[in-house]
């Protein structure tokens, strides 16, 4: 999609320092040397307790037609330093053209619930291939995890009703407006109003009518009987353009001539004034004139508080089209995912961990290779453990500590049940991994969502998922910062 609109490849896609990295890399001949990066969050968005992670199928049409092009090249060749001179020699410029993706990654599944600090992908590969990719998937894995994490916040409050995105005109251009159809819709919408997602990502479409229709004929009751008489079997009308109430009885009577001709109204939508009021008077209005099953549609600004209100209020609204607020993450409009390099290999081929030290401790990342353990009971899911892959426990008794509180322990033993959540995704940079219909990853953010304790994924102070470091983990990560803090 974001090819054909730019019409280029997308390999610079990036910030100018990886590319100056790079070519630090590859001039102290470092390029090829084995590095492993862990792409992850530290805070879920919007006060919440759980995060949907979405976005991999993006990374990974990304990364098959990742390489630069001979136009790609000859920008570069334009970059100059500040002395004027080319930045970047001739003999990098034909390296980079001739680079071929070869890194191994590892990420959870879209439509995963995933928490602090554990990494949604790892790619392990050339330093200098793993470099350049940050910027690019923290771009695509950000703004979608961050989508999909806002539409589930507002399916948990309604999860009977019909909800459907109406954000493209309020989005952040094109590429904002897609990728967000896409994620609600993983995230737990029904239908989006952007047809080209439709036409793209087999999301289906639906829609009311705007006021511009009302407005351009001389009378309310006129413009609906022709958009009835139109499109007999798609007919939601709005009716607020003038009066809200009034409309309501204009939309029964084209509900009647429709029912003559053999069909029905499908619904009225109301898009301003008090919408529990409105919706339990027009409830009222239709029931009484046999309208049982025609939907009320609300929209107006919508976001999960406000929905939430509205519920309590007893409001009788049964579909819920929200734009702005979903589509640009209103209250939060970024995820703060950062990707931070965990092990390289040295010039004798060992691994060496590495850590990013810092004052907050939150902020202090987490070295090795790393995977996460899901435990789960009969209830649901449990606690993670982040573990590294080359020096974990053995299953019959693993110790899990607090990273933030190492007093604090768990222990799990053979019949504890669970899952690694990272799966292969490519090896040696050939695509592994089959990317589930969207319909299958939308039913897993709500398998997923179902296994969470409630008090996780209520919005007001929810509890904290526990989230450990593997004790070796944790002890191999401790003696990284004592070493670095004392300078041993
Ligand atoms: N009963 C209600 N409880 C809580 N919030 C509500 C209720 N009814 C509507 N809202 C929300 O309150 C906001 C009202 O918006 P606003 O002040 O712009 O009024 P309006 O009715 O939309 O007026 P306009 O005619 O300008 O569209 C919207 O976000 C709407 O979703
Ligand atoms: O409010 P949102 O959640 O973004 O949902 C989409 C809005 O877009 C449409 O109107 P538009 O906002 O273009 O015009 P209006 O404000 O005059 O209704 C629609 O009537 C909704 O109100
Ligand atoms: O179909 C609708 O009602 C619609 C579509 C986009 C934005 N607002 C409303």
């Amino acid at each position: 999609m974001i090819n054909r609109l730019y019409d280029t490849s997308l390999s610079l896609l990036t910030d100018l320092y990886q590319l100056t990295m790079a070519y630090g890399y590859w001039k102290s001949g470092k390029a090829e040397q084995q590095a492993v990066f862990n792409l992850y969050f530290r805070k879920h968005p919007f006060g919440g307790g759980f995060t949907v992670a979405c976005g991999l199928s993006s990374a990974i049409s990304y990364l098959n037609e990742y390489g630069f092009s001979t136009k790609d090249i000859k920008y570069l060749r334009t970059l100059t330093g500040s002395d004027g001179q080319p930045l970047f020699e001739e003999d990098f410029l034909e390296y980079l053209k001739n680079l071929s993706f070869q890194c191994d990654v590892y990420a959870v599944p879209e439509g995963t619930v995933v928490f602090p600090n554990e990494p949604l992908l790892r790619i392990t590969g050339p330093i200098l291939q793993c470099q350049l990719l940050e910027t690019p998937l923290l771009n695509l894995i950000n703004f979608q995890t961050l989508i999909a994490t806002k539409a589930a916040r507002m399916r948990l409050v309604a999860p009977h009703d019909a909800l459907l995105e109406f954000g493209l005109r309020r989005a952040q251009g094109p590429d904002g407006g897609m990728t967000a159809s896409r994620a609600a819709y993983i995230g737990g919408f029904d239908a989006t109003s952007n047809v080209l997602a439709g036409k793209l990502y087999g999301i289906p479409v639906k829609g009311t009518h705007a006021h511009s229709w009302v407005m351009s004929f001389e009378d309310e009751l006129t413009a609906f009987e022709t958009y009835a008489r139109y499109l007999p079997n798609n007919v939601t009308l709005l009716v607020d353009t003038y009066d809200t109430i009034k409309g309501v009885k204009n939309a029964i009577v084209v509900g009647e001539q429709l029912r003559a001709r053999g069909h029905d109204l499908g619904g009225i939508r109301l898009d301003s004034g008090d919408l529990a009021y409105l919706s339990i008077e027009a409830r009222k209005l239709l029931d009484a004139a046999g309208f049982e099953n025609t939907s009320i549609v609300a929209s107006n600004d919508l976001d999960e508080y406000i929905m939430a209100s509205l519920k309590n209020q007893g409001a009788k609204i049964n579909v819920w089209g929200v734009g702005t607020k979903l589509v640009t993450a209103y209250d939060q409009p970024a995820l703060g995912g950062v990707y931070k390099l965990s092990a390289f290999k040295n010039g004798k081929g060992e691994w060496e961990n590495k850590v990013k030290l810092s004052e907050q401790t939150i902020k202090t990342s987490t070295p090795g290779i790393q995977q996460v353990r899901r435990y789960r009971n009969e209830k649901g899911f449990v606690a993670d453990m982040i573990f590294d892959v080359r020096n974990v426990q053995e299953p019959e008794k693993v110790t899990m500590i607090d990273p933030y509180d190492f007093t604090r322990h768990r222990t799990f033993n053979a019949n504890h049940a669970y899952e690694d959540l990272l799966q292969p995704i490519f090896s040696a940079g050939k695509q592994t991994y089959e990317i589930p219909p969207i319909e299958e990853t939308k039913l897993r953010v709500q398998q997923q969502l179902a296994q969470l304790h409630e008090g996780i994924r209520r919005f007001v102070n929810p509890h904290t998922y526990p989230v450990g470091l593997e004790k070796n983990l944790f002890d191999a990560k401790t003696a990284l910062i004592l070493k670095l803090r004392g300078g041993e």
